[in-house]
């Protein structure tokens, strides 16, 4: 199989949040078939969804030779490594691994959504994206993430860790 370019969000607002995040990146980076190629600093950010802690948010750049399904399901198995439990939706973490984007790709089955629909509204995915991936262009919006990132409150999303 060809490679390809995917770019992964990753959360976590319960536990030891910089370690588990840092573990997450070790876990894909082993993986075969996936290789870190960047990652954003970490920030903090105020939570969206029902009241909650903080979270730790970042995003990473990985050349992979999965298909996007076969890397879905690696970031299920690494989220479950560090034993998150899905208590209802938008709630607290130990850790959240999402697909954002797989090259120009558009996934759009019952399981697998790419881009990630949610994402061109969301502070703590586009901030850290646009150090890492600022002239990416949304295949569905037609639009860079530096460009997403200017319609959207930035307030509530710091950085943390250089
Ligand atoms: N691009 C994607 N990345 C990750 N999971 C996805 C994606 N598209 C669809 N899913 C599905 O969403 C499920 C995960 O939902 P989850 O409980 O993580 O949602 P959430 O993190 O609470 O909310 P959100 O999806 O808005 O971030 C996965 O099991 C997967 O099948
Ligand atoms: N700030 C922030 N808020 C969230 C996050 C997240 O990663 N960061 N993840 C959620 C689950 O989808 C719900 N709310």
């Amino acid at each position: 199989m060809t490679s390809a370019i995917a770019a992964i969000a990753l959360g976590s607002n319960l536990g030891d949040s910089p370690r588990i995040l840092a573990a997450a990146i070790a876990h894909l980076d082993a993986t075969p078939g996936i290789s870190v190629q960047q990652t954003s600093r970490w920030y903090q950010t105020a939570p969206i969804g029902p009241p909650q802690p903080d979270y730790l948010n970042g995003c990473a750049l990985v050349q992979v030779q999965l298909t996007p399904h076969q890397l879905l399901a690696r970031l299920l198995e690494i989220e479950n490594l560090f034993g998150r439990i899905r208590w209802e939706r938008w709630g607290p973490r130990t850790l959240d691994l999402d697909l954002l984007f797989y090259d120009k790709t558009i996934v759009a089955t019952p399981t697998l959504e790419v881009p990630h629909p949610r994402m061109r509204e969301r502070a703590f995915v586009l901030v850290p994206l646009a150090e890492i991936a600022p002239d990416w262009v949304d295949p569905v919006s037609g639009e860079a993430i530096g460009q997403l990132l200017q319609r959207i409150d930035i307030r509530g999303v710091q950085t943390l860790y250089n």
